[in-house]
């Protein structure tokens, strides 16, 4: 049977995790690509050989796993970096979303993927809806900043080495405006509303399928 089949993204701190937490309270199985990516990357990972490969001891912390912050630095410097390792991780993670897919048991499915807008071509025939969590740069800065720690410069960075806003919108069948001020209780009014008319559509595609 045909399962319905929601994008979330939205740009670094913009609101994702917090978005899908709310949806977890429903029946809706919510397979987060970040999730996968650390799995891939942690200690034992299936990423962690080619890594090491082609990046080197350095790239490889203490415990075995990928050395983050060391990665980080050079990924949102360098563009090539960044492709380098998004080849060795991307089809991995996909690999592992098509089996949590295989697997799922809920009234429909939402894929957390940051860099969904960044990737179109290969989700657009994929997902039904493609929902964007929008949130002001200078929000995500905050955000960020308070979360990591990270200056800035280095927030900046990573913000300009994704889609922008309006790309995002753009594509958007939904957006969940999570930008400064909005409080708990409206995100999780607007995320029922979502849910009611997701399951709607998720039951249609059942009966048809
Ligand atoms: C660059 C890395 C080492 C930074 O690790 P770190 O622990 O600091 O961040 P984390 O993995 O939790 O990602 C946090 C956020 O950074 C942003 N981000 C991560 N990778 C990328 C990327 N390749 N391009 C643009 N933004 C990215 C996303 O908004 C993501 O949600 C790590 O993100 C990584 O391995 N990236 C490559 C894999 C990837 O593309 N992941 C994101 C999509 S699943
Ligand atoms: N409406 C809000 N008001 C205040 N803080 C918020 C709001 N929404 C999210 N946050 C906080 O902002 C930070 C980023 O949120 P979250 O982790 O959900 O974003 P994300 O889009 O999943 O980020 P990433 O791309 O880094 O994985 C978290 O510390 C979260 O608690």
């Amino acid at each position: 049977m045909e399962k319905f089949k929601v994008g979330i993204t939205g740009g670094i701190g913009s609101g994702k995790s917090t978005v899908c937490r709310l949806f977890a309270q429903w029946n809706v199985t919510i397979i987060d690509a970040d999730a996968i990516s650390h799995e891939l990357t942690g200690p034992g990972g299936k990423a962690i050989t080619a890594i090491q490969s082609i990046f080197g001891k350095q790239a490889i912390s203490a415990e075995c796993g990928m050395n983050r912050a060391y990665m980080r630095k050079l990924v949102f410097e360098d563009a090539g970096v960044r492709h380098q390792l998004q080849a060795i991780i991307h089809p991995l993670i996909n690999q592992e979303m098509a089996q949590k897919t295989a697997s799922a048991t809920g009234d429909y499915v939402i894929y957390d993927i940051p860099l969904l807008v960044e990737s179109i071509h290969k989700y657009k025939d994929f997902l039904n809806v493609i929902c964007v969590v929008d949130c002001e740069e200078s929000e995500q800065v905050l955000r960020v900043q308070a979360r990591s720690g990270l200056s800035v410069e280095a927030v900046m960075n990573i913000i300009r080495a994704q889609a922008s806003r309006e790309q995002r919108l753009a594509v958007a069948t939904e957006v969940i405006f999570n930008g400064s001020g909005v409080t708990h209780e409206q995100l999780q009014s607007r995320a029922f509303e979502l849910h009611q008319k997701w399951l709607l559509l998720a039951q249609k595609l059942s009966v048809s399928g």
